[in-house]
């Protein structure tokens, strides 16, 4: 199994810069990469890496996405005088040119090819180029949006034509539509490209039509284009058109900070769990390109969010659960030096293994958001069986273009003044991961390959009344039987090397796993954090829930489903289940992950208390989903010594990516209408769930 991360940076790609006057070039600056690489060798991080050598990309291979005459164009770049470079500019829009562009473009592709090598090979399991200039904007025969040639073009076409592939997934959260790629494989139904990107109604560069969410892809692509719309902003100039006139610039500098004038990371992950992850999923890819532009990060002058830089860590977290953990990521833009920095440090720290920081604060995501989301998923309902159910009533037109409202020019240029200067955001919280990644308690002769490396942690002796206390519950006449006992001072000595921060998350094979989950719930409560988030496959709930919502308990299982008003009990209900893996990853991706990032529990337990609800792949993409949150203390208790099932939690503890679910039929309607029918009862208590726009349907 490949282990660890590329990093692949040289300082040569510093040396270009705008050589005239131009404003809408004057962000595209070398200290992009002087300040993530150092952020990333200060934070500890680069020496984390496996540092892999930049190449010149040889002509052939930027020959795989554009035009020979485009080449010797950029060719004779080099030996141009500084008029002969601005009329060559010229031709071209928000892009400059500079005597050594071409040379830094052809390192750019070239690292970016050295890690699909990398990757491809198995010589590490992911990475990150740290290049300019970036590439998303690029076309066949055109530069643009201060691309020179498209790395991740040429490294997708690169990887099909060398390592054979069919199924690559290009993500690209930059804030910009990187209408490049889209041009490059729109009619390619071997690569989906999904975008978001900031649109406001084809206001915002590069003001395309074709970036709204109805260009899906053509031809045999069709269903392989997927373009997620941020529309907000042009809800501002109508409140600022009436208030300019009585406002002073303090006053509208407040308004600024508390009206959010851009995405927030609601939003981003509402995305991730309601288009991207459920196509992401049923495509099925091979390898994972990923398009990073943190322009799309708070403090961006171009992108105008409110993401702060953590939550690139678990966008990062969430891609790795996907073709077997194969991932190349690319930097593209990010003009705010400080957040850049940030956001680039919180993917490679994802990348390398580390668990993501908690988020809390967590709410729904806007109205505007909502319709995009409802948008693209009604747009692509033909192409995708996982969104055969979604709600499509109230789907918008495309391109409803809005008219320019007088006095937005003004009212916008307000908002950019007042915004830049007011916008501070707290730094990143650190990651510590403990010493240890992974301990276990098994009963003994369960020895294997994957479980040497975990370690071994003995149990703490209990007397039946020293549990009886814990437990509230005078000593149940299972605490007569040895091995119960034993089981429950070994999970106590697990959540006490979790507490000590000894160890970051654990196994435990127990022979009674609803007493082991209540005793395991109520120990972590009195010592560990005040919400635990109980994840349970099986059909005897184990334990009585308080309304307190110390405990959100997320019940699997195939018996008919139990009525509860509850928001913090949430009984999942699914048919033939172990079959279903699209059922069951509708449940996790639509539920799920929803539930556990608006609850931010400081503790997860996942039980498993029959075997046969899920095969052992499906729980180990859950348990590998499942270590996004509590800063990955994650505790799996297991009934039953199914070798396999054991092996697979510990790997996936330890941090192997899970093996690929494979292609996924459709989900049984059954189970789709059960997860449905729960996702509506919750959704007002829990707003990632939301997946429709105003006037829920
Ligand atoms: N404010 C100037 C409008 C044009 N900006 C071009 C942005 C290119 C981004 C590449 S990621
Ligand atoms: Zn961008």
């Amino acid at each position: 199994m490949a282990s660890g991360t590329a990093l692949l940076y040289d300082e040569e790609m510093t040396r270009y810069k705008l050589l005239w006057v131009d404003p809408a070039c004057k962000i595209e600056v070398p200290e992009r990469l002087t300040v993530s690489w150092e952020a990333l060798h200060n934070a500890g991080l680069s020496g984390r890496c496996i540092p892999l050598p930049v190449r010149q990309a040889t002509e052939e291979e930027i020959l795989l996405a554009h035009s020979q005459e485009y080449l010797e164009a950029v060719k004779k770049t080099p030996d141009m005088s500084l008029e002969e470079l601005m009329t060559f500019t010229q031709q071209y829009g928000d892009v400059y040119f500079h005597p050594n562009i071409y040379h830094c473009a052809k390192l750019a592709v070239g690292a970016s090819l050295q890690l699909v090598d990398a990757v491809m090979t198995g010589k590490v399991r992911n990475g990150l180029a740290l290049v300019r200039p970036p590439g998303h904007h690029s076309q066949r025969s055109e530069a643009s949006g201060f691309c020179v040639f498209n790395n991740v073009a040429i490294a997708a076409l690169y990887a099909k034509k060398h390592f054979k592939i069919q199924r690559v997934l290009i993500v690209d959260w930059d804030i910009h539509h990187g209408q490049g790629l889209q041009y490059c494989f729109e009619e390619d139904p071997q690569v989906l490209y999904f975008s978001w990107h900031r649109y406001e109604h084809q206001r915002f560069w590069p003001n395309l039509r074709e970036s709204d969410f109805d260009s899906v892809g053509k031809g045999m692509g069709a269903g392989f284009n997927i373009n997620l719309p941020w529309n907000k902003a042009r809800l501002m100039a109508p409140y600022f058109r009436g208030l300019l006139e009585h406002c002073d610039q303090k006053c509208l500098t407040w308004l600024l900070a508390s009206l959010q004038v851009g995405m927030d990371s609601s939003d981003y992950l509402s995305v991730f769990f309601h288009v991207l992850l459920p196509v992401a999923y049923e495509f099925n890819p091979e390898l994972i390109l990923v398009s990073a532009g943190f322009d799309s990060a708070v403090g961006d002058p171009e992108g105008h969010m409110c993401a702060t830089p953590e939550i690139f860590g678990h966008l990062t977290h969430l891609l790795m659960s996907l073709a077997g953990g194969r991932l190349c990521a690319v930097l593209e833009g990010g003009y705010n030096l400080t957040s850049l920095a940030q956001s680039v440090c919180q993917t490679v720290q994802t990348l390398l293994g580390d668990p993501p920081s908690r988020i809390s604060g967590l709410s729904s995501p806007c109205e505007s958001a909502l319709e995009s989301i409802q948008s693209v998923r009604a747009a692509h309902q033909q192409y995708w069986v996982c969104f055969k159910n979604a709600d499509v009533s109230l789907w918008p037109d495309p391109g409803t273009k809005c008219s320019r409202l007088e006095g937005d020019t003004q009212a916008e240029e307000a908002l950019k003044e007042g915004e830049m200067r007011e916008i501070v955001w707290p730094e990143p919280p650190s990651r510590l991961a403990p010493p240890i990644r992974t301990g276990v308690t098994l009963p003994a002769g369960l020895e294997d390959d994957v479980l040497t490396s975990c370690f071994r942690v003995t149990g703490i002796p209990l007397t039946p009344n020293q549990v009886a206390k814990e437990l509230w519950h005078p000593a149940v006449p299972e605490l007569k039987d040895e091995k119960v006992l034993q089981s429950l001072g070994d999970i106590l000595s697990l959540l006490k090397e979790i507490e000590k921060k000894e160890v970051r998350n654990g196994l435990a094979v127990v022979p009674n796993v609803s007493l082991a989950a209540t005793f395991g719930v109520q120990h972590a409560l009195t010592s560990l954090t005040d919400r635990v988030l109980l994840v349970f496959l099986g059909n005897e709930a184990p334990v009585e829930l308080q309304e307190d919502g110390r405990v959100m308990l997320i019940q699997l299982c195939s018996t008919e489903p139990v009525e509860t008003k509850s928001k913090f009990y949430v009984p999942i209900c699914l048919k033939k289940s172990s079959s279903d893996v699209a059922g069951f990853l509708h449940a996790v991706l639509s539920l799920l992950l929803p539930l556990a990032y608006g609850y931010d529990p400081g503790m997860i337990l996942a039980v498993m208390a029959d075997c046969s609800l899920v095969g052992a792949v499906a729980w180990a993409q859950l348990i590998g989903l499942l270590q996004s949150f509590a800063q990955g203390h994650t505790l799996a208790l297991i009934q039953g010594a199914e070798k396999e099932i054991i092996r697979v939690t510990a790997a996936s503890l330890l941090g192997e990516p899970a093996s690929t679910l494979g292609p996924l039929g459709p989900p049984l309607s059954e189970n789709v209408k059960a997860v449905e029918k729960e996702r509506q009862r919750l959704q007002t208590h829990w707003g990632l769930l939301q997946t429709t726009g105003e006037d829920h349907p």
